[in-house]
C-alpha cells in the first residue's frame, strides 16, 4: 500500500503570500466622433483632470489610461482617442475596434454636421463586428458655448433614444461651471461622471475580459470572453450618477 505523504496545509497569511497579486482588468473605451469635437479634450479632461491648453488634430490614435478602484477592484480604464480626420484613421482603423468594451460617440453641440455625421459613426462600428451587446453611449460636448448651440437636447435624445443609448451633454472646457453643474436651462454632466458611469457598467458585467498583471503595460495580456448578459446590454442602462 503506497505511503501518503504529508498533508500540507496553508494558512490564510502563507495562501497570501504565494498566490499572485490579483490581476488589473482593463477596460478599453474607443472614443470617436468628427474632428473637432473634443475627443482629445474629453479624454485628457478624464485621466490628467484639466482642459489641455492646446491640441493639435489626432493622428491615428492616442491612448490614455487612467487606474480607478471600483467596488475594491482595480481597473485601467484605458481611453483610445481616435482621429477624427478620415486621412489620419484609415491605417489603424482596425486596431481601434479590437477587444474594445465600450464606445463614446461625441458630437459638437455647436455643429450640426458633427451631430449628422454619427450615423456613419455608428455604421463604422457595425462594420467593424462591434454589435448592441458593446455598451455604447452618446456624449454632446461643449456645452459651455451655449449662445451657439446647433443641436437641441430633445433632437438629441431623439437619436439617442433610437439608437439605445445614454444621452450626456457635457462640456470639456468647463464641465460644471464652477459646480453649478448646468448650462442654460439643460443639464450637464461631469466628464469624469460620464466616464465613471461606463466604467461601473462595465465592472458590473461579470467575466474578465481583458487583464493584465500588475506592474505596468510590460506583461502578458490575456483574453477571455466577456458579456456575460447575452442580451441588449446597451438597451437596459442609463446613467444612474449622473
Ligand atoms: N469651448 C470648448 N471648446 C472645446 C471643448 N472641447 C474641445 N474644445 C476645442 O475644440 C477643438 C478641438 O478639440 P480636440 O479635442 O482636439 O478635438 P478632436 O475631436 O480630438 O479632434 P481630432 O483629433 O481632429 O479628431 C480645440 O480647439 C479645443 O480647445 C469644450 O468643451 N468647449
Amino acid at each position: 500500500m503506497a505511503e501518503r505523504g504529508p498533508s500540507v496545509e496553508f494558512s490564510g497569511s502563507l495562501t497570501s503570500s504565494i498566490l499572485p497579486p490579483p490581476r488589473t482588468r482593463i477596460f478599453k473605451i474607443i472614443v470617436i466622433g468628427d474632428s473637432g469635437v473634443g475627443k482629445t479634450c474629453l479624454t485628457y479632461r478624464f485621466c490628467a483632470g484639466k482642459f489641455p491648453e492646446k491640441t493639435e488634430a489626432t493622428i491615428g490614435v492616442d491612448f490614455r489610461e487612467r487606474l480607478d478602484e471600483i467596488d475594491g477592484e482595480k481597473i485601467k480604464i484605458q481611453l483610445w482617442d481616435t482621429a477624427g480626420q478620415e486621412r489620419f484613421r484609415k491605417s489603424m482603423v482596425q486596431h481601434y475596434y479590437r477587444n474594445v468594451h465600450a464606445v463614446v460617440f461625441v458630437y459638437d453641440v455647436t455643429n450640426a454636421a458633427s451631430f449628422r455625421s454619427l450615423p456613419a459613426w455608428i455604421e463604422e462600428c457595425k462594420q467593424h463586428a462591434l454589435g448592441t451587446e458593446v455598451p455604447r453611449i452618446l456624449v454632446g460636448n461643449k456645452c459651455d458655448l451655449q449662445d451657439s448651440i446647433q443641436v437641441s437636447t430633445d433632437v438629441a435624445q431623439q437619436f439617442a433614444d433610437s439608437h439605445s443609448m445614454p444621452l450626456f451633454e457635457t462640456s470639456a472646457k468647463s464641465p460644471n461651471r464652477q459646480g453649478e453643474g448646468s448650462y442654460g436651462s439643460g443639464n450637464s454632466d461631469h466628464v469624469e461622471a460620464i466616464f465613471m458611469t461606463v466604467a461601473h457598467k462595465l465592472k458590473s458585467q461579470k467575466p474578465l475580459v481583458l487583464s493584465q498583471p500588475p506592474g505596468g503595460s510590460g506583461g502578458p495580456i490575456s483574453l477571455s470572453r466577456g458579456m456575460s448578459d447575452g442580451g441588449d446590454v446597451a438597451r437596459s442602462w442609463a446613467c444612474s450618477s449622473c
